[in-house]
């Protein structure tokens, strides 16, 4: 099913948690904190895939807050994997890696294809500043994602004024561990945060000049791709974009049921638990859904 802005619906990114293990000073907190007692079951999430099967969506994000709190999460992966007329060719995590050591295993086992982990910095005490955490259980949980076959693995990283001047160690990293690296414009969620930004359109310029190979990933809000020395990298480019918003086409589920057109918005969600709860037919909800979906621009 196509948008009012004609832009077809293929992904579903699914918040399971509000609850991080992190602090990261800069997080946009898709999770939203709205109602801590309704979490939706790994069957109803399963549900809700196999509703959204039928307006197109053939990806499935999952997310968080931190997605790998919550223990059902290999249930969760198998009730979406285990759908009955599944088209969904896709299941991927977006991660802090904290956990993913334990993990990594029984979520390929549970029919994860890919993770995504985020990495601003490979510095043990700058990580700490931004996170609160030890990266060194991060590069512990990349290794096992790798011995475990959840490829392509992407590393996230977030350029801020205070990550930019690891990149070159980032690209070191990521070629020798065979995975990509996915370079994030920062979005500054508050006043005070602005002076984290960064212009990544100057990495973007000497990364294509390097580039041997520049690609566009099409149905993925028109994101470039290069290789550079066999290195794969991609662009995130979200702040004030209307080109990249033009080509999106996911919608969010929050873990408390609510269907969200966008995820800079929070004034027009759309409540799917309590009638799926009250065993109402929620094809409506998906509808009202997507027909609310606006180009996102910001004034
Ligand atoms: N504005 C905007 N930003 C997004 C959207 N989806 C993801 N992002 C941002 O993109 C970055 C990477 O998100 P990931 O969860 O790793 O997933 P992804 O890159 O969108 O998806 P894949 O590349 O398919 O794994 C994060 O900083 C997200 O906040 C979106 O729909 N809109
Ligand atoms: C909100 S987190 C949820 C999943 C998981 N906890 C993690 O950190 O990967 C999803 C992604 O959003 C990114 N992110 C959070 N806040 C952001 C911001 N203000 N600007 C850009 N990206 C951001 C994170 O770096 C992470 O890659
Ligand atoms: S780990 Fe993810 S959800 Fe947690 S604070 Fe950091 S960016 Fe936000
Ligand atoms: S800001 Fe909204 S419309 Fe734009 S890419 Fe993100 S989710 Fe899509």
């Amino acid at each position: 099913m196509k948008d009012l802005h004609n832009r077809e619906i293929k992904s579903l990114r699914i918040s399971i948690t509000p609850q991080c293990n992190l602090n990261c000073f800069y997080c946009h907190k898709e999770g939203h904190n709205i109602d801590n007692n309704k979490l939706m079951t790994p069957t109803e999430i399963g549900e809700m895939v196999k509703y959204s099967l039928k307006y197109g969506i053939n990806k499935i994000k999952i997310s968080g807050g931190e997605p790998l709190l919550r223990n059902d999460l290999p249930e969760i992966i198998r009730n979406i994997k285990n759908l009955k007329n599944n088209q969904i060719k896709d299941i991927s995590l977006t991660t802090n890696g904290i956990l993913l050591e334990k993990y990594a295993q029984k979520l390929k086992d549970a029919g994860l294809d890919r993770v995504n982990v985020s990495l601003d910095t490979l510095d043990p005490e700058l990580y700490k500043k931004i996170t609160g955490g030890n990266v060194e259980l991060v590069k512990r949980g990349i290794e096992k994602a790798v011995e475990a076959g959840l490829k392509p693995i992407k590393i996230n990283f977030v350029v801020m004024s205070n990550t930019v001047g690891g990149l070159n160690d980032i690209m070191d990293y990521c070629r020798k561990m065979g995975v990509i690296l996915q370079i994030i414009e920062f979005m500054p969620v508050d006043e005070k945060l602005k002076k984290y930004h960064y212009d990544i359109n100057k990495i973007e310029e000497e990364i294509s000049k390097k580039s041997d190979k520049t690609m566009v990933r099409k149905f993925m809000q028109n994101r470039k791709k290069y290789l550079v020395d066999g290195l794969e990298i991609e662009f995130v480019r979200p702040m004030d974009n209307t080109e990249f918003c033009s080509h999106c086409t996911r919608i969010r589920l929050t873990y408390d049921g609510l269907l969200k057109p966008c995820l800079l918005r929070d004034d027009n969600l759309v409540d799917v638990l309590t009638p799926l709860r009250n065993g109402e037919d929620i094809n409506k909800c998906f509808i009202k859904c997507i027909d609310r979906r606006e180009l996102y621009f910001k004034e």
